[in-house]
């Protein structure tokens, strides 16, 4: 009898994203699909390029333990090492009793080396903001530490329904709809995050750790209505699931992927067309830029201002629509201040954008 359909599921989404890593790697999974060993080679242990290290990125709840126990499964038939690693934010009392425990189980899934790292949480951008930069700032240091070759992160369809919304009630454009990436960068290791479970339903992870009698912690502030993501997980999209029908999650990630291509589509456009409306001394040539479509003008603006010295993450489409009204509503405005003392102002024609 095989394993679970849902077991069967998540170790699938699993195996796909190892092989990208071990094709991106430059190396074949040649190791033996089962038993694990290595094969015959006339290289001496030494000479042989060590294993590669994925690491997953575990909370203890079921999305990530359905996560390390796929990854535990199937890491050693491809001759990959599989670690661990929790983060204790300290935001409850007994966080740190709960991550030796997360220790304790991803260990019994045979994943080693594993670790729990403790951080401190700030207050900046809000607590959802802090904690998530508090906790990537650990899992980049770990995956450092370690030399990962990547880390996998749980997040599933849902999540990427709720960002999907998210972005969609801040009036941003098709970027913040496009939600979050199968693969996405840390400092110096573009590739760094997989998100395995991106197509997956958190049912199906859940159901799998069952299957497989995990047992899984429940973080109450998936619960809290303080939290904005927590409102929208159990009161705005089963209202509307109620509205619209079973398949608004599966049609909101299928809008963030839709929407990522045409995000990528426009900054590349942006990037070529930002060399043709710049003037000899590099200034940006107002009359070239109205001729843009808007969504080119305002991406090179945008780019522009954080060239400037802006913050990417203070700067919002309300501030490129104030700085692109100075080309397309020009009526002699005076200059307009920007996140990180950076001022927009039309001069003779010119858009000049630098820090005051
Ligand atoms: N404390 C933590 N330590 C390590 N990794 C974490 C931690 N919290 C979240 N993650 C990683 O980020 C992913 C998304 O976390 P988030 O809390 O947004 O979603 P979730 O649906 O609650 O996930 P889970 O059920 O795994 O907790 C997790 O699946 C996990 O890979």
């Amino acid at each position: 009898m095989g394993p679970h359909p849902a077991v069967a599921a998540i170790r699938l989404a699993v195996r796909r994203v190892l092989h990208d890593i071990l094709n991106e790697a430059g190396r074949t999974a040649v190791y033996s699909r089962t038993t694990g060993a290595p094969p015959a080679s006339d290289a001496t242990p030494h000479e042989r390029p060590p294993s590669p290290l994925v690491l997953v990125a575990c909370s203890g709840g079921a999305d990530s333990m359905a996560l390390a126990s796929a990854l535990a499964f199937e890491a050693p038939k491809l001759g990959i090492r599989a670690g661990g690693i929790t983060v204790d934010h300290g935001l409850q009392p007994g966080s740190d009793l709960r991550a030796d425990e997360v220790v304790l189980r991803l260990r019994e899934l045979g994943l080693d080396p594993v670790e729990s790292t403790a951080v401190t949480v700030g207050r900046e951008g809000g607590p959802e903001a802090a904690a998530r930069d508090a906790r990537y700032a650990a899992l980049d240091a770990a995956a450092e530490r370690h030399d990962a070759a990547a880390v996998l992160l749980g997040h599933t369809r849902d999540d990427q329904a709720e960002t999907v919304l998210l972005g969609l009630a801040r009036g941003s454009g098709v970027r913040s709809l496009s939600g979050m990436a199968a693969v996405s960068g840390g400092p110096g290791a573009a590739r760094r995050y997989r998100r395995p479970f991106l197509q997956l339903d958190r049912q199906t992870a859940r159901k799998a750790c069952m299957a497989q009698s995990l047992p899984v912690w429940d973080d109450p502030h998936n619960a809290d209505p303080a939290y904005t993501r927590s409102r929208l997980r159990h009161e705005g999209l089963p209202a509307l699931e109620k509205a619209l029908g079973k398949g608004v999650v599966e049609a909101l990630a299928r809008t963030a992927q839709l929407s990522r291509d045409d995000a990528d589509a426009l900054d590349a456009w942006a990037g070529q067309a930002e060399a043709s409306v710049r003037d000899a001394a590099g200034l940006l040539e107002c009359a070239k830029l109205y001729a843009l479509p808007p969504a080119v003008r305002r991406r090179i603006l945008r780019r522009a201002a954080i060239e400037a010295g802006a913050p990417a993450g203070s700067l919002f489409a309300r501030h490129i629509e104030e700085v692109d009204r100075l080309i397309t509503g020009w009526r002699g405005q005076g200059a307009i201040n920007l996140p990180g003392k950076v001022v927009a102002q039309r001069q003779g024609g010119r858009l000049v954008i630098r820090q005051g």
